[in-house]
């Protein structure tokens, strides 16, 4: 699927395709627990230097103009570049300096980047070219985004029902949010007109089900789940929606191939490893707040032992539905800084135990997502390509870190699947992005400007 076009299909998995990549799973799985150790170590070897080559190969070679995937290069300049930095790897200074040449041409006079240069800027390359140039890093590329246009776009985007419109005319969704609030987020140009009823907007989209569907009316998925969780956690909203629900209908998405499916009763699929995963790895840290909403359900007294007050200036008290640290509700200014709330949640990492599978779903990435000549792809028999690539190595990092309690710890061996040389580098869970990268823009946008 395709981030950047984003209507959903009524589900035509049958039984027969269910046990056909079953069956292809489960062959995997089968061959691997039937060779000897040293096999199978090799196996689940990250095949980090065949990665390297095939994205840095794209990287050089960006498609010319003319190509079916001209509307997209920003997005495959983050794909690419962000799963380089996940591997750990620099990249040489030509390249860096011809990609943000490149984005920089796609910035539009007005505000925002678009798909390729001279093109209409739009909310899902907006927040591809934001967090590619947050990950390439350094004075040139921070300094390159016009933050102040980018604000005007953002604003023109935004809707009287709170959503964000994805470009001029385009439709109104629970990704748009999202792409908008992270860029603001992280280029600290997030305000109380921005926030606006976007929560009263995201709360509409959660389903019966439990997970959050693109928009009111339409069917929980994996993607828009985690936008739409993404971006509550960022207003400061997060309290609002059905917490327990949300938990229940994420963790029932890990299936017995080990991977994720984006939706009920579809295929499992490697780049849910980071949609799902990223909406677990958020879940965990925001566990405090469910038990809290399960308390409040049951009457009985939660059984966090993290202080309340702490809670309260992160999340928001699910006590009263207007809390003060609910935007939009009472039209009154919140106490608590939303501005550092992205920052706030990774320095105050408080890991409870993963809420899914992390090793299984590392089982599924290496064996059955990973190619062994470089790339990652959906599942057993489709081809590598960098959409994939990065979000299966999004979702790897996420399952290495889910047992950390400091972000700054490295994994134990045992938490790591394979050999510890897997070991990707960390990233921010609410933007996806490297966590260095991520911290060097902080400082940037936060305390030099
Ligand atoms: C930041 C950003 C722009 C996020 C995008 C989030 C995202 C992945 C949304 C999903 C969109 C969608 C309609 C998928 C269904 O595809 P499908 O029917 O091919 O797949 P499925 O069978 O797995 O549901
Ligand atoms: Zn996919």
């Amino acid at each position: 699927m395709d981030p950047s076009s984003a209507s959903s299909t009524i589900p035509t998995v049958t039984q027969r395709d269910q046990w056909m990549v079953e069956s292809q799973v489960f062959q995997i799985f089968q061959l691997f627990s039937s060779i000897p150790q040293t096999a199978q170590s090799l196996m689940l070897e990250l095949q980090r230097d065949n990665h390297i080559t095939y994205l840095t190969k794209s990287l050089s070679h960006l498609p010319p103009s003319f190509s079916v995937l001209d509307a997209n290069r920003p997005w495959l300049c983050y794909w690419i570049i962000h799963s380089i930095a996940l591997l750990g790897e620099s990249l040489d200074y030509q390249i860096q300096h011809n990609a943000i040449d490149f984005l920089n041409r796609c910035q539009d006079p007005n505000g925002g980047y678009a798909g390729g240069p001279g093109q209409m800027p739009h909310l899902a390359t907006t927040y591809a070219a934001v967090n590619a140039l947050i990950t390439l890093g350094g004075q040139k590329a921070l300094a390159s985004i016009n933050r102040d246009k980018l604000y005007g776009f953002l604003r023109r985007m935004k809707q009287p029902n709170g959503g964000f419109r994805m470009h001029d005319e385009g439709e109104i969704d629970a990704r748009a949010c999202y792409t908008a609030i992270s860029v603001a987020s992280v280029l600290n140009i997030l305000d109380d007109e921005l926030i606006k009823n976007v929560g009263d907007y995201i709360l509409s989209c959660q389903t019966y089900e439990g997970g959050i569907a693109g928009e009111p009316g339409a069917e929980a998925h994996g993607g828009y789940t985690f936008c739409g969780l993404a971006a509550m956690v960022l207003i400061g909203e997060v309290n609002r929606l059905d917490l327990p629900r949300l938990v229940d209908w994420v963790v029932f998405r890990q299936g017995k191939e080990c991977g994720f499916q984006g939706r009920t009763n579809k295929l499992v699929d490697g780049c849910y490893s980071f949609w799902q995963g990223g909406a677990v790895a958020l879940l965990q840290r925001l566990y405090s707040v469910v038990e809290e909403q399960l308390a409040e359900a049951s009457q009985i007294s939660p059984k966090s032992d993290v202080a309340e007050e702490e809670q309260e200036s992160l999340y928001g008290t699910s006590r009263n539905a207007t809390c003060h640290f609910t935007h939009g509700g009472t039209g009154e200014p919140g106490f608590s800084d939303f501005k550092n709330i992205g920052y706030n949640f990774i320095n105050e990492w408080r890991a409870r135990d993963p809420l899914f599978h992390s090793i299984a779903l590392q089982q599924y990435i290496l064996l059955c997502s990973q190619e062994q000549e470089g790339g990652l792809r959906d599942k057993p028999g489709k081809r590598r390509d960098h959409y994939h690539t990065c979000y299966c190595l999004s979702g790897l990092s996420l399952c290495q870190y889910s047992w950390s309690k400091n972000p700054d710890s490295p994994p134990l061996p045992k938490v790591v699947l394979g050999p510890y040389s897997n070991l990707l580098e960390p990233i921010h869970p609410l933007y996806n992005i490297v966590l260095e990268r991520y911290r060097e823009a902080h400082e940037f946008f936060f305390v030099e400007s």
